[in-house]
């Protein structure tokens, strides 16, 4: 694992990695972006994409938005996501793809997913393709529990015993796609003491990710 970067040095790691449109090969630039549930993926997301200029695809809306439209498939996800459990990975990464697809970006962020190593297999074989970098929020677990049960946005998932699977699911089948990245060089973390709610809302030096 590489040095944790503070959220403006990641900053400027992203203007300098990803240049202006994401360069000028075929292929886009791929960030996948992980950390627990709550830990502030989404957050953080929604500025680096308005910042910088990438798409911001979130495997959880996509999931969302199949439920919304009442397929039979939607409704299988639906019984997965209530439980904490993992999508099965051709229907993720078929969203995604279809959803990088669409979107025709040049710089996109992959917001919750790989979700476990059959999850990163199933992409690199399916789109094609590695990420360039992969950023992880490593957010303190109590941490993490307070904001999911703060977060009101009527999840079914953000209830406390599904937040207690959805934290083992996590420790055992995400951190070790981290680790496979980890290992190539790929990952940027963002420590902890970036991820906490205090230095959070007392940090001024960020230009971008407050
Ligand atoms: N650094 C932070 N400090 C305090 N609360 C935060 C922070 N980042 C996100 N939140 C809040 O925590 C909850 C979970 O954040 P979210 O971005 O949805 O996380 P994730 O996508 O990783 O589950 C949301 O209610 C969000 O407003
Ligand atoms: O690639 C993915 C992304 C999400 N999910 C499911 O969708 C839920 C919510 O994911 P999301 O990323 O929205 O949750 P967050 O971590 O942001 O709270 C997860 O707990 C999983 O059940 C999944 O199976 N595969
Ligand atoms: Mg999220």
């Amino acid at each position: 694992m590489q040095e944790p970067l503070a959220l403006n040095r990641l900053a400027r790691f992203f203007m300098s990695q990803a240049g202006g449109d994401g360069g000028h090969s075929q292929k886009p630039f791929i960030a996948f972006v992980l950390g627990g549930p709550g830990s502030g993926k989404g957050t953080q997301c929604t500025k680096i994409a308005s910042d910088f200029g990438f798409a911001h695809l979130s495997a959880g809306d996509l999931l969302r938005h199949e439920i919304a439209s009442g397929s039979e498939k939607g409704e299988l996800i639906l019984d997965i996501i209530k439980e904490g459990r993992i999508v099965p990975s051709e229907i993720t990464v078929e969203l995604i793809r279809k959803a990088m697809e669409m979107s025709n970006a040049r710089k996109v962020l992959i917001d919750g997913f790989p979700r476990c190593e059959e999850n990163r297999i199933a992409f690199e074989r399916i789109v094609g393709t590695e990420p360039d970098i992969v950023i992880f929020f490593d957010c303190p677990e109590d941490e993490m529990v307070k904001r999911l049960l703060g977060r009101n946005q009527g999840r079914v998932d953000d209830n406390i015993e599904t937040i207690k699977k959805r934290l083992k699911v996590f420790e055992s089948l995400n951190i070790p796609v981290v680790d496979y990245y980890s290992l190539r060089g790929k990952v940027q973390k963002v420590s902890k003491l970036f991820c906490s709610a205090h230095k959070y809302q007392n940090r001024t030096t960020s230009v971008s990710f407050h």
